[in-house]
């Protein structure tokens, strides 16, 4: 199956999922020069119940929080979006050191890792649905930098790594409200991608935000402890887990902000 290593990597998934050399492809470079203000862009909002939140599991790709998403239960709205998209999941990518692993790159900085919370279009009936739709899902997106004073409310989901160690491992995750994890600033960049892993379906809004939230290197090493493989087998440490980016064509990148 797909990886993240030489022979499975980035570069050979097209063999299986033609759709990831396509036209709209995430992550990309954003770039200042290239990206237009649209003093039309509402601001966004998020309407997260903590009593969502599922649990969290390793899945030998990255480390998820589920959340209950059979009804309008935590919302996404405003923005670039039209109506209310649905809170599914939240997940990262990191790198094997503190000076790369986002996938999104901004005027040439990597961050340490990036946060994916992802948000599907209820208009459809399902999520499968939605994913076959280019208005079908929403991801916001936040860097990760490693900084001194990191946030505490990234314990919370770092207190639980040690349950969730090796691929398949889950675990209760109770009375979790995500948007607890936000920087100050809402500025964001948006444009229309896809999924950074297979099938890389083209279905995506991303909302980029522009703020950082600050964790600290021993944080980072934390997420470099999950390892990729199940319980009984060999200990592969789960690292490195972002794809590069990918061309930008003829997308615009649109900002909030001046
Ligand atoms: N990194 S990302 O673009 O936010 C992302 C989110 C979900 C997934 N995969 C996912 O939801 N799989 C379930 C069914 C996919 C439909 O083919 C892959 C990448
Ligand atoms: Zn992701």
């Amino acid at each position: 199956p797909w990886g993240y290593d030489g022979d499975n990597g980035p570069d050979q998934w097209h063999k299986n999922y033609p759709t990831a050399k396509g036209r709209h492809q995430s992550p990309i470079e954003i770039n200042n020069k290239e990206v237009h203000y649209d003093r039309s862009l509402l601001p966004w909002f998020a309407s997260y119940d903590p009593g969502a939140a599922k649990t969290i599991l390793n899945n030998g790709k990255t480390c998820r929080v589920v959340f209950d998403d059979s009804f309008d239960r935590s919302v996404l709205r405003g923005g670039p979006l039209q109506g209310v998209y649905r809170l599914r999941q939240l997940h990262f990518h990191w790198g094997s050191s503190d000076d790369h692993g986002s996938e999104h790159v901004v005027n040439g900085v990597r961050y340490a890792g990036e946060l994916h919370l992802l948000h599907w279009n209820p208009k459809y009936s399902n999520y499968l649905d939605a994913v076959r739709r280019t208005d079908g899902i929403a991801v916001l997106a936040i860097f990760l930098q490693v900084g001194k004073t990191p946030k505490p409310e990234m314990k919370r989901i770092l207190e639980e790594i040690n349950a969730i160690k090796t691929k398949g491992k889950e675990a209760p995750f109770p009375n979790f409200d995500p948007s607890i994890l936000f920087p100050k600033s809402h500025d964001y960049w948006t444009y229309h991608g896809s999924f950074t892993t297979p099938p890389c379906e083209e279905c995506i809004t991303w909302i980029v935000l522009r703020e950082p939230i600050i964790v600290s290197s021993d944080q980072m090493a934390k997420l470099r402890s999950l390892s990729k493989n199940a319980e009984n087998e060999p200990d592969l440490p789960l690292v490195d887990n972002w794809r590069p980016t990918q061309p930008r064509y003829f997308r615009m990148v649109s900002a909030s902000f001046l």
